[in-house]
C-alpha cells in the first residue's frame, strides 16, 4: 500500500485559488521536522525550481532522504508531477528537492508524495528522525503566506540483535533458550502486544553445517587435526563461520521473518565485536533496510571451577563429538578452551563507552550474567544507550523489550539459574568417592552421546574421573592464570 501525505491543514484546497496563477516570487518552501527533543526546521534556499530543500542534514540521513524522494512519486493538486523530480547535488550539507517544470505551489494546493511501499521501513537515521518515526511535514507557502501543511509519518520498526558474548561453555546457548522462553511467555500474556518472534543463530550450528556440506561428515575433531580452528593462528576460518551466521540472521530480520536474533557465538574478541557493530550500523544506514536493528549486549560469565567442569562434561556430548569416546571429547573441548581463554577479552564499559562515542546516534543495550546469576550485577552496572528518546508506540516495543531482558538478567538465578546450580551440585556431590583414576571402561571408548542417556552412579563416577584428570587443578590454573 503507498503511502500519501496527506494535506492534514483544516483549509479545504479551494480549486479558484489553486489557479496556475503563480507570481514570478519563489515560494518559501519550508520541509521542516521534528523530534523528540528539539524542533528542527530547515528552510529552503530560495531557488528558481526548488520546491523545498533541506539542510543540515548529514551525509547518511541525506542519501536515505534522497533514496526516499527519488523513489516517491508526486501529486500536485492530485496530477502526478510528470517529469521526474529530481535533487541537486547536496551542497553545503543541503539537500534541495526540484523539479524541472512543476507549477510552483500555489496558495491552498495540495502537494502529495507516494512512497513506495518498501520506503515505509526505511530508516533514516539522523536528527530528522524520532525514535524511528519520521515525521515529515512540508509547509508549502506561498507569497500570500497562506500555507498547506503536508505530514506524514514514516514507520521504522526497530528489530533486535541480542549479541551474545562469552567463553565456550559458560551457558551461552542455554540461557540463549532459556530468554526465548522468557520473553514468549510474557508476551503470550499481555493484551494487545503482537508477540516477538526470536530466533536463535549459532554459529558452532553454522561451522557444523557447513563442514558437512564440504566434507559430507561432521567426524573430523574440530581441534584435532591440523585444521584446528579454534587455534587462534587459523582464526580467518572461524570468522568466515561467524560473518555467515551474522548475515543470515540479518536477512532473516530485514526480511521479516524474525524480530529478535539472538547472536549465540562466543563473541571474545574486540576484533570480532567492532566487525559486529559496524555491520549492524552499516545495515542500519542502507538504503536498502527494511528495519532499524538495535544490539544487545548479553555477556555471561562463569568463573566457579565446578562450573566449568560440570559445562566441559556436558559439551562432550554435543555434535561436535557425537561419534567421539569421552575421554577423547573432554580432552578436545579442554583444549579449545585453553584457547579461547587465551584470547578473550571480555565486553567492558570503556567498549561500550567507544561504541556510542563512534557512533552517537545508534542505540545499544549492555547486560551481564555472572555464575549462574549467583552474583548480582547492580543495576546502575546495565548499560543502556538510547539515542533517541523514545515517544511513540514503536519505542514502547524498546523498553518493553528491554525491561523483559532486564528482569530475566536480575532474576536470573531464581527463574532458572538455581536449577543448574542444583544439576552441577548434584553431579558433584559423589566427587569425594572417587580415590583414584579409573581405568577407562569399555563404554568410554564407545560414542559418548550414548553413554549420555541414561548414566547410572557407576557411569557418573568414571565421567567424574576423566573430567578430574583433565580438568585438573593444573589445568584450572593455567586456563585462569592466562587472565
Ligand atoms: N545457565 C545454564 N542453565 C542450564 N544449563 C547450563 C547453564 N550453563 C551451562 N549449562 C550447561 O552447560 C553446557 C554448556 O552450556 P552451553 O552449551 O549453553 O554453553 P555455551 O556458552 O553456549 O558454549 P559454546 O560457546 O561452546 O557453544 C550445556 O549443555 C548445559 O547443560
Ligand atoms: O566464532 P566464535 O565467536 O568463536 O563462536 C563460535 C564457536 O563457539 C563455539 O560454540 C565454542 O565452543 C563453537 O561451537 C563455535 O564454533
Amino acid at each position: 500500500m503507498d503511502h500519501i501525505i496527506n494535506n492534514n491543514n483544516n483549509t479545504t484546497p479551494n480549486n479558484e485559488t489553486t489557479s496556475n496563477a503563480i507570481t514570478s516570487t519563489v515560494p518559501t518552501n519550508v520541509f521542516s521536522t521534528v523530534d523528540s527533543n528539539t524542533s528542527k526546521t530547515a528552510k529552503s534556499k530560495q531557488s528558481s525550481n526548488s520546491l523545498f530543500s533541506l539542510e543540515g542534514y548529514n551525509n547518511s540521513s541525506y542519501s536515505k532522504l534522497d533514496y526516499l524522494m527519488n523513489n516517491s512519486s508526486y501529486y500536485y493538486d492530485n496530477d502526478e508531477i510528470e517529469k521526474d523530480p529530481c535533487f541537486l547535488p547536496k551542497v553545503n550539507n543541503t539537500l534541495h528537492f526540484e523539479t524541472k517544470d512543476i507549477q510552483k505551489p500555489s496558495p491552498l494546493s495540495h502537494l502529495t508524495f507516494n512512497y513506495p511501499q518498501k520506503m515505509e521501513t526505511i530508516t533514516p537515521t539522523n536528527s530528522y528522525i524520532v525514535d524511528n518515526t519520521t515525521n515529515i511535514t512540508a509547509d508549502i507557502h506561498n507569497n500570500n503566506n497562506n500555507s498547506n501543511t503536508l505530514t506524514h509519518q514514516i514507520h521504522v520498526p526497530n528489530k533486535f540483535v541480542i549479541i551474545m558474548i562469552g567463553l565456550p561453555a559458560v551457558g551461552k546457548s542455554a540461557i540463549s533458550k532459556q530468554l526465548v522462553e522468557y520473553i514468549s511467555q510474557n508476551f503470550t500474556s499481555s493484551d494487545d502486544r503482537v508477540p516477538l518472534r526470536i530466533e536463535i543463530f549459532n554459529a558452532g550450528d553454522m561451522r557444523r553445517a557447513m563442514s558437512k556440506k564440504r566434507f559430507n561428515t561432521v567426524m573430523n575433531l574440530p581441534n584435532n587435526s591440523t585444521d584446528d580452528i579454534f587455534n587462534p593462528k587459523n582464526s580467518n576460518k572461524k570468522e568466515e563461520f561467524a560473518k555467515l551466521t551474522l548475515n543470515k540472521l540479518i536477512n532473516e530480520l530485514n526480511n521479516d521473518f524474525c524480530d529478535i536474533g539472538i547472536f549465540d557465538a562466543t563473541n571474545s574478541t574486540v576484533l570480532r565485536r567492532n566487525f559486529i557493530f559496524e555491520t549492524l550500523f552499516e545495515f542500519n544506514n542502507q538504503q536498502t533496510s527494511n528495519f532499524n536493528l538495535i544490539p544487545i549486549v548479553l555477556q555471561v560469565t562463569s568463573s566457579n571451577p565446578n562450573f566449568i567442569k560440570f559445562n566441559i562434561h556436558n559439551k562432550s556430548f554435543n555434535e561436535d563429538y557425537f561419534d567421539k569416546p569421552y575421554h577423547l571429547a573432554v580432552k578436545d573441548f579442554a583444549s579449545r578452551l585453553k584457547h579461547y581463554y587465551s584470547q578473550f577479552v571480555p565486553f567492558s564499559t570503556d567498549e561500550f563507552n567507544h561504541i556510542i562515542e563512534k557512533t552517537p546516534d545508534c542505540n545499544l543495550f549492555y547486560f551481564n550474567i555472572i555464575d549462574a546469576g549467583l552474583k548480582l550485577i547492580p543495576e546502575k552496572d546495565h548499560y543502556n544507550y538510547l539515542s533517541k528518546v523514545p515517544t511513540n508506540s514503536n519505542s514502547q516495543r524498546i523498553h518493553f523489550l528491554i525491561n523483559l531482558i532486564s528482569s530475566f538478567v536480575q532474576n536470573y538465578n531464581q527463574l532458572y539459574g538455581h536449577l543448574y546450580v542444583e544439576k552441577v551440585d548434584n553431579f558433584f556431590q559423589n566427587e569425594q568417592e572417587i580415590q583414584q583414576p579409573i581405568e577407562f571402561p569399555q563404554h568410554f571408548i564407545q560414542p559418548a552421546r550414548v553413554d549420555n542417556i541414561n548414566w547410572d552412579n557407576s557411569k557418573k563416577l568414571n565421567y567424574l574421573s576423566v573430567l578430574s584428570e583433565v580438568v585438573n587443578h593444573d589445568y584450572l590454573k593455567d586456563l585462569f592464570g592466562n587472565k
